[in-house]
């Protein structure tokens, strides 16, 4: 008899690509062996996406990839007209949501809330804490300068040693600057289950690069 399932040999590793925008980016990313999707709901961004749009990326992804929808501080009425049309898996809140807003998000949603939290230096630590006990997942990404056009997806790194042998509450994913270069890098230092890339693996802001998602995702299960 065939066997069909090999749960042994399945990574424990899981990837996600952000900001994808187009149905060659679905299909890359499904061909890769990622298994988080991102469609960005933030206007500022080179990545943003209409509902319409992201309703029709959604449908076209396979069973396995779970599709993420990053908004940044959104109001109910978003969160609803986004949730209404957008068949999803997770929410990304990569603004200044509060731990209480968190838990009020993920009660009006009912979709599991991964938390982006940035960082800089060992301070921006202890608001890891703070949302522990209400978000289903952590994002770890680099905290943005203060100039900085976007709350994330900037391309930016941070120091990965701060995070060297933390004891984590809650799954949470690395993030920020991440590449197909540095990525296994990445995952040593900080012992990462779970890596994110949006710029990363682009050839131009918001144009993914197909070598590159596959590169970046080799790279990250090969570790
Ligand atoms: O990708 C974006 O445009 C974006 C916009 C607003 C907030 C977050 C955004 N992306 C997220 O930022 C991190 C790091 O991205 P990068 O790899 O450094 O470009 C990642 O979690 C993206 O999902």
């Amino acid at each position: 008899m065939p066997v069909l399932v090999q749960p042994n040999r399945a990574p424990r590793r899981r990837v996600k690509i952000c900001g994808l925008k187009t149905p060659e980016d679905i299909a890359v990313v499904a061909r890769s062996g990622a298994v988080y999707a991102g469609l960005v709901f933030f206007p500022k961004s080179p990545r943003n996406i209409d509902i319409p749009t992201a309703r029709a990326l959604a449908l076209e992804a396979p069973v396995g990839l779970a599709k993420v929808a990053l908004l940044v501080n959104p109001d109910d009425a978003l969160l609803d007209a986004v949730t209404a049309e957008v068949p999803l898996d997770m929410l990304q809140l990569h603004g200044s949501e509060t731990p209480e807003r968190l838990s009020e998000i993920r009660a009006r949603t009912g979709l599991p809330v991964m938390k982006a939290l940035g960082v800089a230096d060992a301070g921006d630590l202890s608001a890891i804490a703070d949302y522990e006990e209400v978000a289903d997942q952590l994002l770890i990404d680099a905290k943005p300068p203060k100039e900085a056009p976007l709350p994330g997806g900037n391309g930016l790194s941070f120091d990965w040693r701060l995070l060297e042998g933390r004891a984590w509450k809650r799954p949470w994913m690395l993030a920020g600057g991440l590449t197909p270069e540095n990525v296994a890098e990445a995952i040593r230092l900080t012992g990462a289950q779970q890596v994110d890339v949006s710029s990363g693996v682009e050839s131009a802001p918001g144009v993914k690069d197909p070598d590159r998602i596959l590169a970046f995702v080799q790279s990250a299960l090969a570790v």
